[in-house]
C-alpha cells in the first residue's frame, strides 16, 4: 500500500493488530503488516512513481512480486457527493493536469498523442471494497497542484463530471503498478473541500482516523481479491 506521508501509512497501520516490522528499500522503508506492506512513497506524483516503481521492482527481484497496489491517503472532495469525513474508492484513477492549455481549454496528454491519463481499477475490487466499507464510488482525479478556487473546482468537475476526490499520488502510483502488469485501486478518506482555500476547514486529524477505521473493513475485501476474486 502506498501512502504519500508517513502519517497516512500510521493510520492505515492502525487498522491491524500486529506491529509492522520494518524492512529497509532504497526508496524507503517497508511496514510489512499481516499480509500487507505498506510505504510512504512522498507528495506529488512523480515521487510517488519513483519510490512505488522502485518497491515493486525490489519485490520482482526478491522472487514475491505483489498482486495488487493500493494507494491511499487524504484527499479533497467535491461537494455535495464526498463531503469531509467520508470514504471515496476509485473507480477511475485520473491525471486532471496532464495536457496542454489551448485558447480553447485544456487538452490532455493523450489528445496530443502521447500517454494515458486514466487508469482503472478491476471493478468487482471496487465494488467489494465499497461493500466492505460504504464508500462511494467514483473519479478519483491527480493533480500535481491543489485546488484553492471555486473556479478552478467547477473547471476540473466540468471536465470529469465522475469527479468526487482529487489528491496528488494516484496517478502516479498507478502509472508504476501499470508498468509491473499489477492491478491498481485507490482509496482516500476526504479531509477538506475541493475549493477555496480554507485551512480551518480542513479535518486531517477525522481523515486519518476514518482510514484506521476503514481499513478494519477493508483487510478482509482485499485479501479476498486477491486470494480468490480476481475478475474483472
Ligand atoms: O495549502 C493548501 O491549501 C492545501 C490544501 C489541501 C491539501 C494541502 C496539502 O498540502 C496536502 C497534500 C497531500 O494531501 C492530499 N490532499 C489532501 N487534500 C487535498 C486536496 O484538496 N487536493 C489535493 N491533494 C490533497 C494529497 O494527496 C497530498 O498527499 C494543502
Amino acid at each position: 500500500m502506498a501512502t504519500a506521508v508517513p502519517a497516512e501509512r500510521d493510520a492505515v497501520a492502525g487498522a491491524f493488530p500486529e506491529p509492522a516490522a520494518e524492512v529497509p528499500l532504497p526508496a524507503g522503508t517497508l511496514h510489512r503488516t499481516g499480509d500487507f506492506d505498506l510505504l510512504a512513497v512522498g507528495v506529488g506524483p512523480a515521487l510517488a512513481a519513483a519510490c512505488t516503481a522502485s518497491a515493486l521492482t525490489a519485490a520482482a527481484l526478491r522472487g514475491a512480486p505483489y498482486d495488487l497496489v493500493v494507494c491511499a491517503g487524504i484527499a479533497g472532495g467535491f461537494a455535495p457527493d464526498a463531503p469531509v469525513g467520508s470514504l471515496v474508492v476509485a473507480d477511475a484513477i485520473v491525471a486532471a493536469d496532464l495536457g496542454a492549455e489551448t485558447p480553447d481549454g485544456f487538452l490532455p496528454v493523450t489528445d496530443l498523442g502521447f500517454g494515458t491519463v486514466s487508469h482503472r481499477p478491476p471493478a468487482s475490487l471496487v465494488r467489494g471494497l465499497a461493500a466492505a466499507s460504504g464508500a462511494v464510488t467514483g473519479t478519483v482525479l491527480t493533480v500535481s497542484t491543489v485546488t484553492g478556487t471555486a473556479r478552478r473546482a467547477d473547471e476540473l468537475r466540468a471536465r470529469h463530471p465522475g469527479a468526487l476526490a482529487e489528491a496528488m499520488e494516484g496517478f502516479g502510483v498507478a502509472e508504476a503498478a501499470a508498468a509491473h502488469g499489477t492491478p491498481v485501486v485507490e482509496i482516500r478518506a476526504v479531509s477538506n473541500p475541493v475549493g477555496p482555500r480554507d485551512r480551518a476547514a480542513w479535518r486531517i486529524g477525522d481523515a486519518l482516523g476514518a482510514l484506521t477505521e476503514s481499513f478494519g473493513k477493508l483487510a478482509t475485501a482485499l485479501e479476498s481479491w486477491t486470494q480468490h476474486d480476481r475478475t474483472q
